[in-house]
């Protein structure tokens, strides 16, 4: 089951449907509309946060899902899959893979117990790391599935940059865990470029889903370009 799993998803590309929190597109019918749509168009896979839409996604599609759970909690800078319980809720909700934040920062409930659970229940554990060294560590645990997902987005890799963290792709490739570029892929030849590097599998979030931050680029490279 987690076997053909990985090999469904390998050498294809997951849609991440996760709209901007709170705006108009922020509805589990619209989430689960746009999750059919990427399955229609060729996404091999989908990353869903929130049980509650794992759910109803889970009911209307076939592909494998990436189940998060997004917090922001008061203490620590960590927000993806901190408790024990919400791996457990995506686990029931019939999430294939539950990533849980694969850093060294300080986390509510120890990522060993979350990994444990996740693959005790047949399931797979990918970590969402930000450098090489998260991902020997999440290795070391158990998961399943190492990404690049949180590599410019923690106070120790944010660089600024609008680029996709390419060259941690290719050091994850030689790690022998199945890898998932993830991160600022927001165009087809950016996805591409993340295969070449060596990725099993790519996630592609904003360039698909986020129709605000797509319609933001068109706005300024439009704006940029008026000069009459
Ligand atoms: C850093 C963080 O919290 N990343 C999140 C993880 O679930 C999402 O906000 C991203 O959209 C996702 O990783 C896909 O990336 P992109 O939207 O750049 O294609």
């Amino acid at each position: 089951m987690t076997m053909q799993t990985l090999s469904h998803l390998k050498g294809g590309f997951v849609a991440s449907c996760q709209p901007v929190t709170g705006g108009p597109m922020d509805h589990t019918d619209i989430i689960v509309a746009m999750a059919q749509a990427a399955v229609n168009g060729g996404a091999s896979g989908l990353r869903i946060e929130g049980a509650e839409n794992v759910r109803a996604v889970r009911a209307a599609v076939d592909v494998p899902i990436i189940g998060i759970v997004k917090r922001d909690l008061p203490d620590t800078p960590v927000r993806i899959t901190p408790y024990l319980s919400d791996a457990i809720a995506l686990v029931d909700s019939g999430a294939d893979i539950v990533a849980y934040d694969g850093t060294s920062r300080p986390m509510p409930d120890a990522r060993q117990n979350i990994v444990r659970e996740v693959t005790d229940a047949g399931r797979i554990a990918m970590a969402d790391c930000s450098t090489v060294a998260d991902a020997k560590a999440a290795i070391a645990n158990g998961a399943g599935i190492i990404g690049t997902t949180l590599s410019g987005y923690t106070a120790d890799t944010d660089t600024g940059s609008e680029a996709p963290d390419l060259a941690l792709v290719q050091v994850f490739s030689g790690l022998g865990a199945f890898v998932m570029a993830e991160g600022r892929y927001n165009s087809p030849d950016l996805a591409r470029k993340a295969i070449e590097a060596g990725a099993d599998c790519v996630t592609v979030g904003s360039a698909i889903t986020r129709v605000e931050h797509i319609a933001g680029w068109f706005s300024a490279a439009v704006r940029d370009g008026f000069r009459r």
